[in-house]
């Protein structure tokens, strides 16, 4: 019986897109390339961002690419059916997005020299962005207040399971020369300094105009307006007309306009239960 997810090894997936038989695969058989490239992130910590930088340094600022392809075909989602089927035979570098928990993506990324970016963000802000992203969309499980979806997130009962656990799985790579974390609140505050710590990991170069492109075409206003980038063409199908927006705020500290005190109580002393064993850099937002 559906619970409004669609559950693989004890984490809950959306129920569009995903198959038990596609995930399976993937992890024993997806062929990562030396020459990939992986954005990695916890649902709504703001990969489609990223994914926008990532694209626009490749095309060097140039925002033809990101204006006439969605977002989802540039770096297609190794998990999902779609991205699976279009990714496992493509020639080539190839750019692809995950927001797999560590144990179940595909085992040939750990013997590769990929380049992996993980991008954290506040969890209490992916946890409001999730609340309204996923309660105005068909396919995952709606709740009916921001308080039940508090308590699921706790719990990991949300799209991709526990922050908690995908965040602790994938810091086990920190130090990796081809693993480079970034968060979404130094990425909001210094933009330009993160893209070009981006672009130098990736062994790319950009002339001084290029890279203002990159900023001003990655930038919310531009995201928001790019109906290749902003989910746009999911709406009436996956995403609510009105509240389907993926492009809500782009601002951090938004929890705290929603989060009571208990709430907030409750959630720091999660979070210190939960994060203790790992430095406190890693979480610039602490
Ligand atoms: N160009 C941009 N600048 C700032 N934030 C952006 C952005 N593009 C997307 N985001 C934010 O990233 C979040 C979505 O993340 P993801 O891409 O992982 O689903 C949303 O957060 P909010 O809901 O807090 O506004 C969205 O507004
Ligand atoms: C079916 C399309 C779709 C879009 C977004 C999804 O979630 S997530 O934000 O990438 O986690 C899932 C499915």
């Amino acid at each position: 019986m559906s619970d409004g997810y669609m559950w693989f090894e004890g984490v809950p997936f959306p129920t569009a897109g995903f198959t038990p038989e596609v995930l399976r695969e993937a992890r024993e058989s997806f062929a990562f390339k030396d020459e990939d490239v992986l954005l990695l992130t916890y649902p709504k910590s703001g990969t489609n961002w990223l994914i926008e930088i990532v694209c626009l340094i490749y095309s060097k600022g140039d925002p033809k690419w990101i204006q006439s392809v969605p977002i989802w075909e540039r770096s297609p989602w190794v998990e999902t059916e779609y991205g699976y089927n279009s990714l496992k035979d493509k020639e080539g570098p190839r750019l692809i997005s995950s927001h797999l928990p560590i144990q179940l993506m595909p085992k040939s990324l750990f013997n590769s020299k990929a380049k992996v970016i993980y991008l954290t963000r506040n969890p209490r802000d992916v946890l409001m962005s999730g609340y309204f992203f996923f309660g105005a969309s068909t396919f995952s499980k709606k709740p009916q207040s921001m308080e039940e979806y508090f308590g699921w997130f706790i719990k990991g009962n949300v799209p991709y399971g526990s922050w908690f656990d995908h965040t602790h799985g994938w810091m086990s790579m920190r130090g990796k020369e081809n693993f480079l974390i970034l968060s979404y609140e130094e990425l909001k505050r210094d933009t330009r300094s993160v893209v070009e710590k981006i672009r130098q990991f990736l062994g790319k170069k950009l002339e001084p105009e290029e890279l203002n492109s990159v900023l001003k075409n990655s930038s919310f206003q531009v995201m928001k307006e790019n109906n290749m980038s902003n989910f746009s063409l999911l709406r009436g199908q996956f995403l609510d007309e009105k509240n389907g927006i993926l492009l809500r705020k782009g601002i951090t500290g938004d929890w705290k306009n929603h989060f009571t005190v208990a709430q907030a109580e409750v959630f720091d002393r999660i979070f210190q239960e939960k994060m203790a064993d790992l430095p406190r850099e890693l979480f610039p937002w602490e």
